[in-house]
């Protein structure tokens, strides 16, 4: 059993492949492979990956690192793709360029999500091709590299076959949250329906044990006038993004807090289900950008917390041979990585939520549309659970923001201005095609080493 990380350079790698080797015995598995085009980001992240498996669990997984895309596919099992083309400082670009003409400035949503997007569809499809020449022919990749539901919508157009799967963490987020806030220990009970693009979704129910959550979540949203456990509001000086220390939960501070905030506000008008946290991106777009700074973004945030830990962490071992745990994040995302390629390969059909082609399973909504609803994970792939007609709302606001990444992936594939320039025109978060010209011009203009170009 060979996995490969595309992407090994990544901040989640070290915390993932804890996860996997933890997993080792359900997994079966031989070999991890990191694969990169960042040689030395990924020889730095590789020298934790090799503690973790070597010394720190002892357990006997052989470690490739390598730059070659056969070494990296070959006989492979699984691929994790976790790319971030472009990297931090693209996002911070993607970022601060649309707030600068006003408009949400956001790393998969708005127009910041559309420019990652446009620079990730090739370098994905390169993926599925390395993969489909060299991996095992049974091999699955698990994409969790963003903006998910672009690169899911490019991947069905461009190759239908492929064996992918592609997938987001955020709805268990709000799960983990949901959970401690209702102080639920065995979360793995909570079963819930959910319905929407990626980044576009409601919880439409939560049950615990059998028992509907629903009523005592929307309690505790109104009460605390957040949804956040409430060990994690004790610091009101680190609440609102008045602080960057790093002992305080990062969801309890900087751009982190607007989203569980926003939750609230949502929910104040539309209480009948649990939105998916990125809703506020299209619902509050105005109050969005009004606190942000556009001189310091998530990705700023990201690159002084989260990143320099992880290389600092690094560069100390290097000098002390002293490793802190805590400078590598080894939560959730990585156990629920492991948790679906365990799913797949021992057939255990599991539920996730993954992101699929309708195929009828919301009637109301086209057939080709690459929607995120819960399946049962088996070896032949994910069996979707079909839904009922969705509320004309949730209806209009997905048909919005569907027809918007349709338009930018066929725009990128044919190299058509006009239909990115659609695009952005018809994205909820722009108020205008004149905006949407401006916006697109300066991130064209920015991501000419990484886009088509667009006549
Ligand atoms: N779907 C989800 O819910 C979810 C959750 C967490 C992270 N992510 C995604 O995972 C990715 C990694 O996030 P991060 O914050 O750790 O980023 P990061 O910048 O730390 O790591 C990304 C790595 O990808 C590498 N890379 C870029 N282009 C590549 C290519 N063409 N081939 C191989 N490697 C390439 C970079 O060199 C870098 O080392 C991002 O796309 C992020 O959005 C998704
Ligand atoms: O701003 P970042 O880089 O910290 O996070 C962006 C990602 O946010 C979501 O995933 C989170 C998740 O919500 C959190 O609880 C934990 O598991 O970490 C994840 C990564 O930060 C989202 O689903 C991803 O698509 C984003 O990339
Ligand atoms: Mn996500």
């Amino acid at each position: 059993m060979i996995i490969t990380i595309v992407g090994g350079g990544s901040t989640f790698t070290p915390g993932i492949v804890k996860s996997i080797a933890l997993r080792k015995n359900e997994l079966e598995v031989d070999e991890i492979r990191l694969f990169d085009l960042d040689k030395k980001r990924q020889d730095k992240v590789g020298i934790l990956v090799r503690w973790i498996l070597d010394e720190d669990l002892k357990c006997g997984i052989k470690l490739t690192i390598t730059y070659d895309a056969e070494e990296a596919y070959k006989d492979a099992d699984f691929i994790f793709a976790q790319m971030r083309v472009g990297k931090y400082a693209m996002r911070e670009l993607d970022e601060k360029i649309p707030l600068r003409h006003g408009c949400v400035g956001q790393e998969t949503c708005g127009c910041g999500g559309l420019a990652y997007g446009m620079r990730t569809i090739f370098p994905m499809i390169q993926v599925i091709d390395d993969a489909e020449k060299y991996a095992k022919p049974t091999y699955w990749i698990l994409n969790y590299s963003n903006p998910a539901s672009v690169v899911s919508e490019a991947c069905r157009k461009l190759r239908p076959d492929a064996r992918i799967i592609n997938i987001c963490d955020m709805p268990i987020a709000i799960i983990d949250m949901v959970a401690a806030a209702l102080n639920i220990k065995d979360k793995h009970n909570i079963v819930y329906d959910y319905y929407g693009l990626n980044h576009f979704g409601w919880f439409t129910g939560i049950e615990y044990k059998g028992e509907d959550m629903m009523p005592k979540i929307r309690d505790y949203i109104m009460e605390q006038e957040i949804l956040l456990p409430s060990a994690y509001l004790k610091d009101k000086a680190a609440l609102a993004g008045k602080s960057n220390d790093n002992k305080t939960n990062r969801h309890a501070k900087g751009s982190w807090y607007y989203v569980w905030k926003g939750v609230y506000e949502i929910m104040k008008n539309f209480p009948d289900t649990l939105p998916n946290t990125y809703l506020n991106y299209y619902l509050q777009q105005k109050e969005f950008v009004e606190h942000s700074d556009p001189n310091h973004t998530r990705a700023n945030e990201v690159m002084e917390t989260r990143e320099k830990n992880l290389f600092d962490g690094i560069d100390k071992y290097l000098a002390s041979g002293e490793i802190d745990e805590t400078v590598f994040y080894a939560g959730s995302h990585g156990d629920w990585i492991a948790d679906l390629a365990i799913a797949l390969k021992n057939d255990t059909k599991a539920r996730f939520l993954v992101i699929t082609e309708n195929k009828g399973a919301i009637p109301n909504m086209p057939y080709d549309a690459m929607v995120e609803v819960p399946a049962y994970i088996g070896k032949k792939g994910p069996e979707v659970i079909a839904q009922d007609n969705i509320p004309l709302f949730q209806q209009g606001m997905m048909m919005q923001q569907l027809n918007c990444e349709k338009l930018l992936v066929e725009g990128c594939i044919e190299g058509s201005y006009q239909k990115v320039l659609e695009a952005f025109t018809l994205n909820k978060t722009v108020p205008s095609m004149k905006v949407a010209k401006e916006i697109l011009d300066d991130l064209m203009e920015a991501n000419k080493e990484y886009w088509p170009t667009l006549k």
